[in-house]
């Protein structure tokens, strides 16, 4: 690679360390990847940088500005060659707000970068062999001859935009008053917003609003810093298909001044607002909400359904944030475990029961388990709501439940995993090894973990067979993945 342009500044820090590349020196270079935060992986004399903003295919100029032994990070001067795959973000905000990371590529190429990620960590992780379309065409083999996992392609939106149906919006001020938004890239640094097009519209209304009420009210923002002020955050929730929506305002104190104009303003301003809450969080901590929450007007809980399933949220209970899409999700988890009516079911990491509540309806018997209690005692609530019997909840570690029920004669068919994004725990793999269940569907949102978990299971007799990659996040690198393992005996 050609440098370039010295800033004449010899860094003598790393002089002539023997890394290929030096501090503050200008390069040229070639983009040949994109790693998991969404930045350009570029090669300069061999030697990797990460550039924030390039795609890849093409070229770039770039600053190095922090080096390690294996790798540095360069910020992008400029594009030589612009990538055909790159597009001019929707968002005005796009470049300070750290929400998203890929709105400058079009919609199809993430959806196959996510695939290719999912590849790559089957691949180089878990030491899986992947199914080449390509190969196998060109070699006029059948997909029949057990080629290795099949991987989808992403299955993405048609409509990727405002697809988000919870919104957690923290306040600050600045000279003109009450500003909201959302955090910068790496920080704690307030990006005021208009309008976010990856949340549904009525947030846009909702910010608005908090922020005039707040300005004609005189209320502060809170601050971190100095643990002052009284608003923290609005939270948002909207049941897409119900059309109720649930405001919630946070604030560092008891006491919401001016209740009534509040509650007035919010309603005029938001048509389908069902209910507006008020929590209080006094604590100097990062966690959103507080322990006391109390109805200002309205219902106490908003409703919304995934599938024929109906859910009720209330302001802290969990729910999945793009409902579009995990309709998609379950569905797919749903085809991968096969049931025909009478089979024992075990979803380990439960959560609010949603996929337990899913395979229900075709199953004989499930059992969720999830660390948090409430959690459990919302997906019961649910269970109650749908008039489902045949679920059994249990609040607990998965790692410990699952052996407990082993112990006392549960004979699941198949297993459904939906673990956080440090995967599973060995003890719980070993578990489902001993128990030997026909089928594994093992939900993912880190192909990394989910790639080495395979490999536990594939060493203890599974197959993985197919894994759909599905995109819950558009322009964001969050990757979903529902897997689908079969136990050699059973084949
Ligand atoms: C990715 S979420 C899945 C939630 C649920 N399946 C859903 O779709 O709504 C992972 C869940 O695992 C729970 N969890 C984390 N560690 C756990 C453990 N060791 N045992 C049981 N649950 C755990 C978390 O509280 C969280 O609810």
């Amino acid at each position: 690679m050609k440098r370039k342009n010295g800033t004449g500044t010899r860094p003598d820090k790393h002089k002539s360390s023997s890394l290929p590349v030096e501090k503050n020196v200008e390069y040229e270079a070639e983009i040949v990847g994109i790693n998991h935060d969404g930045e350009g992986v570029g090669r300069v004399n061999g030697f990797t940088l990460f550039v924030a903003g390039a795609l890849p295919g093409e070229r770039v100029l770039l600053k190095v500005v922090h080096t390690k032994k294996q790798y540095g990070y360069g910020k992008l001067l400029r594009i030589i060659e612009a990538s055909p795959e790159r597009v001019k973000p929707d968002c005005g905000i796009y470049e300070q707000c750290g929400g998203c990371q890929l709105q400058h590529l079009s919609y199809e190429a993430q959806l196959k970068v996510k695939r290719q990620q999912v590849v790559d960590n089957l691949e180089r992780i878990g030491k899986l062999r992947v199914f080449r379309e390509d190969l196998v065409q060109e070699q006029g083999q059948d997909k029949s001859q057990g080629q290795g996992i099949i991987v989808h392609p992403t299955l993405g939106m048609n409509d990727p935009w405002r697809y988000r149906n919870k919104a957690q919006v923290p306040f600050g001020e600045e000279e003109g008053g009450l500003i909201g938004g959302f955090y910068a890239q790496g920080s704690h640094r307030i990006i005021d917003m208009e309008k976010c097009l990856i949340q549904h519209e009525a947030n846009d209304d909702v910010v608005a609003e908090v922020k005039k009420i707040g300005k004609q009210l005189g209320i502060s923002a809170y601050r971190e810093e100095t643990h002052q002020g009284l608003l923290r955050h609005v939270v948002v929730k909207v049941g897409f298909r119900t059309g109720e929506i649930m405001v919630v305002l946070i604030t560092n104190g008891t006491r919401i001044p001016h209740e009534r104009e509040w509650v007035e303003g919010i309603r005029a301003a938001v048509p389908g607002v069902k209910s507006i809450c008020h929590n209080v969080n006094t604590k100097q901590t990062n966690v959103i909400f507080g322990d006391v929450t109390r109805v200002l007007w309205g219902s106490e809980v908003i409703y919304d359904y995934i599938g024929e399933i109906k859910f009720a949220i209330s302001p802290r209970s969990f729910f999945q944030v793009n409902p579009v899409q995990t309709d998609l999700l379950y569905g797919k988890a749903l085809e991968y475990a096969a049931l025909t009516g009478g089979e024992t079911v075990v979803d380990a990491y439960c959560g609010i029961g949603t996929i337990s509540l899913f395979l229900a309806q075709r199953a004989g018997q499930v059992y969720g388990v999830e660390i948090v209690e409430e959690a459990i005692a919302d997906a019961r609530k649910n269970a109650e709501l749908n008039g489902i019997t045949n679920v059994h909840f249990e609040a607990g570690l998965a790692e410990v439940v699952l052996p407990a029920w082993k112990s006392q004669g549960v004979k699941p068919d198949v297993i459904v995993v939906d673990p956080p994004r440090k995967g599973c725990e060995l003890s719980l793999l070993e578990t489902i090894l001993e128990l030997q269940p026909r089928r594994v569907v093992y939900v993912s949102c880190n192909a990394s973990t989910l790639a080495r978990d395979l490999r536990v299971l594939e060493n203890g007799g599974y197959r993985t067979v197919e894994v759909q990659p599905v995109d819950m996040f558009p322009h964001t690198t969050h990757i979903e993945s529902v897997c689908s393992l079969i136990y050699k005996g059973f084949e």
